[in-house]
């Protein structure tokens, strides 16, 4: 579904990743792992085209798009929930979803209802300001906002950080919901070990802008996780 050949991404004149291939295939969890600062979020923002200067290749879907701007790509199928999950201040639970939509291939501003199904809460407070809500409530709102695009691909930043530990496994219920019922594609970069393991299927360790260490989740183990995440 995305393969992704030689990436180097750059701040400026920072260089941050150096070289990176990697293959997504659809229908997965692939989990990117690693140390703070080596480059999981600049990753997700170079497939994006997020303020980050790239060189190499980026295909979609047998389609190059590394050239193309975010609002493309995003048209194309890729959608984004952000680390701290930006969720838009001064708008309602509705309009941030509505925002979603305004990436649709159909550019239909219908939300799906399987977004209602999975995230009930959200009908009954359509109303609200976004950030009003608590942060796992914010954080469903960031999922729906992501999925009323109707992806096949969703890059998740973190999702449970910063969240109250008694809602942060039922946000990771609904990610992998997402991708088991759903079938959705979904790169996930997660400092959370225990649910790495039970829901990707394949992992990449980032270390220093490269790829340090990569496989299937059963290679997940205690000795990489040592190594790449000092745990
Ligand atoms: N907008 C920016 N301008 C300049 N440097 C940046 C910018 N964003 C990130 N960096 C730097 O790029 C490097 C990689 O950052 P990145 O956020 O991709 O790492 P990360 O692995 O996602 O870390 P974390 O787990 O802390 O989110 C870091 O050294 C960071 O300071």
């Amino acid at each position: 579904m995305l393969d992704v050949k030689n990436l180097h991404a750059y701040y400026d004149s920072s260089h941050i990743l150096h070289g990176i291939d990697l293959q997504i295939r659809q229908g997965e969890i692939f989990c990117l792992l690693g140390r703070n600062g080596v480059g999981k979020t600049t990753f997700l923002k170079s497939l994006l085209g997020l303020k980050v200067r790239t060189e190499g290749t980026v295909q979609f879907e047998g389609r190059e798009i590394a050239d193309l701007d975010t609002y493309e790509r995003a048209r194309l199928g890729i959608a984004y929930v952000p680390q701290g999950r930006e969720i838009v201040p001064g708008l309602s639970v509705l309009e941030n979803i509505r925002l979603g939509c305004f990436a649709r291939r159909d550019r239909k501003v219908t939300i799906p209802d399987h977004i209602w199904s999975m995230f009930p809460f959200l009908r009954e407070h359509l109303n609200r300001r976004g950030t009003n809500l608590s942060g796992g409530q914010q954080q469903q709102l960031a999922i729906a906002r992501a999925l009323a695009s109707e992806p096949s691909v969703v890059l998740m930043d973190e999702p449970t950080e910063g969240i109250q530990p008694n809602v942060v496994q039922e946000i990771e219920r609904t990610i992998v919901r997402l991708n088991r019922e759903f079938g959705l594609t979904i790169i996930l970069v997660e400092q959370k070990v225990q649910f790495a393991r039970t829901s990707c299927h394949r992992f990449a360790f980032i270390e220093k802008g490269q790829i340090a260490a990569a496989g299937a989740a059963a290679d997940l183990s205690d000795a990489l996780l040592h190594r790449y995440m000092a745990v």
